[in-house]
């Protein structure tokens, strides 16, 4: 997208995109202006840090980030940061995510981290979370929002079972 960014969708690694690109597909549905990149509270802190205080200033409105395993990534951005941050805890490993999603929503009080499902319908769940809190203040988005709920209503109550 070539306007500013309202949303900035962040992930600790690139071996995240296979399911943070669904999130990010999702705001393309939308039409919302985003930006996407990997980096890291635990690999590149410095780039992390810079990243979460600078958002706000660059026009960013929301921010989504993912992270698997020792998930701190949504975290530490909240401390940087007072855009609302959303994350999506990364399955796989050892413990399926489980420690992803743990390590995502045990945030300390005063710092919050809305946090969604683990993997793919996480990261759609918080694109769409996007959308709704945008179309707060934008009612064309906010429309768009209801039609994709309606024809997804629809979808599901003409499917048919062998
Ligand atoms: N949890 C974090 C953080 C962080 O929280 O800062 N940085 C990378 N990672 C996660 O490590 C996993 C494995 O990464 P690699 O596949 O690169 O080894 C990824 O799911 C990433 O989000």
């Amino acid at each position: 997208m070539s306007s500013t960014p309202l949303v900035s969708v962040i992930m600790g690694s690139k071996s995240d995109w296979e399911t943070m690109k669904h999130a990010c597909d999702t705001l393309a549905q939308f039409g919302i202006a985003h930006d996407k990149r990997v980096c890291s509270a635990h690999r590149t802190p410095e780039a992390a840090t810079e990243f979460a205080r600078t958002a706000k200033e660059r026009g960013v409105k929301i921010i989504i980030a993912a992270a698997g395993g020792a998930a701190h990534l949504a975290g530490v951005v909240a401390a940087h940061t007072p855009l609302p941050v959303l994350g999506v805890p990364m399955k796989g490993w050892a413990l399926d995510g489980l420690d992803s999603l743990l390590s995502t929503v045990q945030m300390p009080g005063g710092i919050p981290v809305a946090t969604f499902a683990i993997g793919k319908a996480g990261a759609i769940n918080a694109a769409l979370f996007a959308v709704a809190t945008l179309g707060l203040a934008d009612a064309g988005l906010a429309a768009k929002l209801d039609e994709f709920r309606a024809s997804q209503t629809e979808k599901i109550l003409a499917e048919t079972l062998p």
